[in-house]
């Protein structure tokens, strides 16, 4: 059915209610734009949930901000929502080749010779990120050569020491939620280079885990909701088709009557466009770059105690496993709290393995790798509570979207480029800090800016 531009029911139609969705509504807003957010899970958020653990609030989902995610810390600077740093006193610990050793600083007590390798090539993947376009990874020299390696078989050509290429998939997996083999050297470069560094990525103080919100990241997805007005939101409101025509889009789903709209805003992960069904198809660019870029897989814990009782044996709480099947740890108790929480991930293959196992049986599993790190305390826990992502209809796995080999190159330059008058964000398609919150508010701006000029431009048209 032809529409005209006159029956437009507002003027942009956001898909996707996380930090991407509700920072582009907002930005239209503020520029006095009629918007529509409309959101298939029945809360906004995204990729961040509350939860309850031992009575107290925690993040089922994304947690920590970076001294470098200025857009999240001006979000909160407004709501008045305070950060608390991410507890670190103590010494870490770290389960290597069957046996667990404590360390302080940087530097994890590991053989000297893979401790000596992992930094070097640390520091030449340091060089090597920092040498790519953020913008435009594709386009550096030998883009395509590093393109067509994983990292594991990078590592595997440039890495001898078997400890060396341990830690690094630790780190790997920490980042990505994914094994070394699930994802190119390209955009595990391209990825880094967008946060400034592997260093800040992996790293507390300083680094990407530096600070936590008192009541949650979560609460700056309400917050965040509030500027852009609840009048304005439909929650559990799946969107099904996508239907464009020269005047505008018809968005359709939900059990409500199809929204009209001069321009439509999709900020779902990459790998969930697929399920939307779209008229004219996606360009086949887009199609085969939806097509390539999985979820990562990753379920989160958190176990309470009765009290932090590795802060009494000079432990900070922060502990990673060779071994696994939970790591990495930190100590997320909030400040004030008389208990103690041990919070962790299972990552990748550790995901795989457990997501079709019952609650108990990961219950048990999470408990065993505490016991074996801090000891038989960690035995006997108050509480405990879970979220897996891998799970989860409407993100179809976290933290976000991987690229295997031969994507970005072949599929990554449209990421950000509009399928007519439908528009992408979402912090896959960030330039900076992709995959974090951060990374989703930046790409709701551009998305946003980008919608503006489209508007005005329309309407240059209409008029002559
Ligand atoms: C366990 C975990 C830990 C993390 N830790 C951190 C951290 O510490 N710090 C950090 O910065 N980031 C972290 N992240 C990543 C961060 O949460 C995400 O980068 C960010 O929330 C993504 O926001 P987004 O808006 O781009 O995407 P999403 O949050 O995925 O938003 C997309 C929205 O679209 C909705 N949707 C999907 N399909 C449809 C449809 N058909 N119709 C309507 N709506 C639809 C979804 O329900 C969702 O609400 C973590 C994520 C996880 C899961």
């Amino acid at each position: 059915m032809q529409h005209d531009i006159s029956d437009a029911t507002v003027d942009v139609c956001v898909i996707g209610a996380g930090f991407a969705g509700l920072s582009a509504a907002r930005a239209l807003v503020a520029a006095g734009r009629a918007v529509r957010v409309i959101e298939a899970r029945d809360r906004v958020g995204g990729r961040t949930k509350p939860g309850m653990v031992a009575g107290h609030r925690v993040d089922l989902g994304g947690q920590w901000v970076g001294p470098d995610h200025r857009r999240l810390r001006a979000l909160a600077a407004r709501h008045g929502i305070a950060t608390e740093p991410q507890f670190e006193t103590g010494a870490k610990l770290i389960e290597f080749g069957g046996t667990v050793k404590r360390y302080e600083g940087l530097i994890p007590a590991i053989p000297l010779l893979a401790l000596i390798e992992t930094d070097r090539v640390m520091k030449r993947i340091e060089r090597m990120a920092a040498a790519l376009s953020a913008s435009a990874p594709w386009a550096a020299a030998g883009a395509a050569d590093l393109d067509r390696d994983t990292v594991d078989a990078w590592l595997a050509r440039h890495v001898r020491t078997a400890g060396a290429r341990a830690l690094m998939a630790i780190a790997v997996r920490a980042v990505f939620s994914a094994e070394p083999a699930e994802i190119s050297m390209l955009f595990f470069l391209a990825y880094i280079r967008a946060s400034g560094g592997l260093e800040p990525l992996i790293s507390v103080r300083g680094g990407a885990q530096q600070d936590r919100f008192r009541g949650g990241l979560h609460a700056l997805s309400e917050a965040l909701a509030d500027e852009v007005g609840r009048e304005r939101l439909r929650l559990g409101r799946p969107v099904a088709a996508l239907e464009q025509d020269a005047a505008g889009v018809t968005v359709h789903g939900g059990g409500e009557a199809p929204l009209r709209c001069r321009r439509a805003i999709v900020t779902v992960p990459l790998a969930l466009l697929p399920r939307l069904q779209v008229s004219p198809p996606w360009p086949s660019l887009r199609q085969g770059l939806a097509q390539r870029s999985p979820m990562g897989s990753v379920i989160k814990c958190h176990v309470a105690y009765r009290t932090p009782f590795w802060r009494a044996r000079g432990l900070s709480g922060e502990a990673v496993s060779d071994r696994g099947p939970f790591s990495p740890i930190f100590d997320g108790t909030p400040e004030g709290a008389g208990e103690g929480i041990l919070t962790g991930f299972l990552e990748g293959e550790a995901t795989r393995r457990f997501t079709a196992r019952t609650p108990e049986a990961r219950r048990a599993a999470v408990i065993a790798t505490l016991t074996r790190l801090f000891g038989p305390e960690a035995a006997h826990p108050i509480d405990y509570a879970e979220n897996d992502w891998l799970a989860e209809d409407w993100s179809g796995g976290c933290y976000a979207g991987l690229m295997a080999p031969a994507t970005l190159t072949g599929f990554g330059p449209v990421i950000r480029e509009a399928a007519g008058r439908i528009h992408f964000a979402g912090t896959e398609t960030a330039i900076e800090a992709t995959g974090y919150v951060e990374g989703a508010l930046e790409s709701g701006e551009r998305a946003a800016i980008e919608v503006l000029a489209a508007l005005n431009q329309d309407a240059l048209n209409t008029v002559s």
